[in-house]
């Protein structure tokens, strides 16, 4: 249901899409653009609107004043009376003339792939950080697009492009828009105070941070809900893993313990799309610096998607944005369930497995343990009886190898990281 800004319940309009996409005309650009589209039908699905029809036009240079030619644009006014569609959702970021212009000409809404994903994580935000930086990012995008965003915002709070968490103002001027970008940003420094204080605690406790990271709908969210089910299952642990795009929008954070007793915090993080908005990345930064913190990165790729790896390529963009591409990380491919005759590549570093029939699990634990627990050293102790306040920590948070009460003490032989060893190592024997 939704709600203008009285607050009056306002009848859901069906929304019917018209998908536009332009290609400069080679035809591998053709294969791409196809895909392009095909991705921008499942995001204009997410965004909960169905696709009456979808074109592309073969043009060498967009056109400044309606992005499109003006016999396509007049084609879409035909269509989209025929189909009775009411939206029209372009391929690639328009500016404030060109929406205006277009809409001029085929009076419908129209709105850009960005302002769709704008949209969809509108809708999904869930957390108080996740929706402010939503806001965010659509103020930052309509700011100067205030000129086109005729029909988007006279209906506001209804229909794509026009949902979110700050629209119940949007129609509101420039300067307001300066001023709630202001105030949100005033809001997500005080909540990255008390995350700064959580990310030192997790420093501090030493466990090493492993970040599932990777294009939407790869499997990351289902591969964190394997590894728990392996571990230490727990119904309130399991996490949202859906066949859609953008499933997840909130980071989550689960410890998992090994039967070794070895333990590492697991961050399951928003997947990316490409052309994702640089306004978003921006917004997301706060929630993704602890993928920036992480000790292991997993990139999960979709090995059954045939543009994995364009897929892999917007994730390492990504990743280069924040500041991480040279962290230590290890390369799944996921889905191989369902492989049929693709080649995936094989190498150090890299892992084939299936999350949902859990498949290379063992391997793919064993290589995590491998990278994150290098840094352990095996170190031999003798503790004086008084000092079972050490034995207890030993047995509870490391993997005690052996444990013994002999006659001058209790001799342990332990794997511990580096603070524990620094400070057990004055009873090394
Ligand atoms: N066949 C098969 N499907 C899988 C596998 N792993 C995940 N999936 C499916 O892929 C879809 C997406 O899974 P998610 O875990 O939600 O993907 P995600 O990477 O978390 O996606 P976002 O949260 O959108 O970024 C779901 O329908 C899963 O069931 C796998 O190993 N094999
Ligand atoms: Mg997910």
């Amino acid at each position: 249901m939704e709600f203008n800004e009285k607050n009056e319940i306002v009848k859901e309009i069906e929304q019917r899409a018209i998908l536009v996409g332009l290609s400069t005309g080679s035809k591998k650009e053709i294969t791409t653009i196809e895909n392009s589209l095909k991705e921008l039908e499942e995001l204009a699905k997410a965004a909960g609107a169905k696709v009456v029809h979808t074109m592309i036009q073969n043009k060498q240079k967009i056109d400044a004043t309606f992005y499109i030619g003006k016999g396509k644009v007049d084609e879409i006014k035909i269509l989209a009376d025929e189909l009775d569609a009411n939206l029209v959702i372009f391929n690639d970021e328009l500016s404030g003339a060109q929406m205006r212009n277009l809409e001029q000409v085929i009076e419908r809404t129209i709105i850009d792939r960005t302002t769709l994903i704008l949209d969809i994580f509108a809708q999904r935000a869930q957390s108080k950080v996740g929706k402010l930086q939503v806001e965010l990012a659509q103020l930052r995008y309509r700011l100067p697009r205030l000129i086109g965003l005729g029909r988007a915002l006279s209906r506001t709070g209804v229909g794509i492009g026009a949902r979110g968490p700050g629209e119940k103002k949007l129609e509101l001027d420039r300067r307001y828009i300066l001023d709630r970008i202001s105030d949100i940003k005033n809001q997500l420094d005080e909540t990255k105070k008390t995350r700064e204080i959580q990310r030192k605690k997790r420093k501090k406790n030493e466990i090493p941070i492993v970040a599932l990271v990777g294009y939407t709908n790869a499997g990351k969210s289902t591969l964190m809900n394997k590894l728990i089910a392996m571990t230490d299952y727990d119904e309130e642990k399991i996490v949202y893993a859906e066949n859609m795009l953008f499933a997840t929008l909130d980071t989550a954070h689960r410890k998992i313990v090994l039967p070794s007793k070895e333990e590492f915090i697991l961050i399951d993080t928003v997947g990316f799309v490409s052309k994702l908005p640089h306004a978003l990345i921006e917004a997301f930064k706060a929630t993704l610096e602890e993928v920036v913190d992480a000790d292991l990165l997993l990139h999960i790729i979709d090995a059954t998607n045939q543009d994995y790896e364009m897929q892999m390529k917007v994730t390492d963009q990504v990743l280069d944005e924040l500041d991480v591409k040279d962290k230590s990380t290890i390369l799944v491919f996921n889905k191989m369930d369902q492989m049929e005759g693709i080649q995936i590549p094989c190498g150090e570093d890299t892992i084939h497995l299936s999350a949902v029939e859990g498949i290379g699990m063992e391997e793919l634990l064993s290589q995590i343990k491998g990278k994150i627990f290098a840094y352990m050293k095996k170190i031999t102790l003798l503790l004086p009886y008084d000092r079972g306040d050490i034995v207890s920590h030993l047995q509870d948070k490391t993997k005690v190898e052996t444990c013994e009460y002999r006659e001058e003490g209790v001799y342990i032989e332990a794997c511990l990281g580096p603070i524990d060893y620094n400070k057990y190592v004055d009873y090394m024997i």
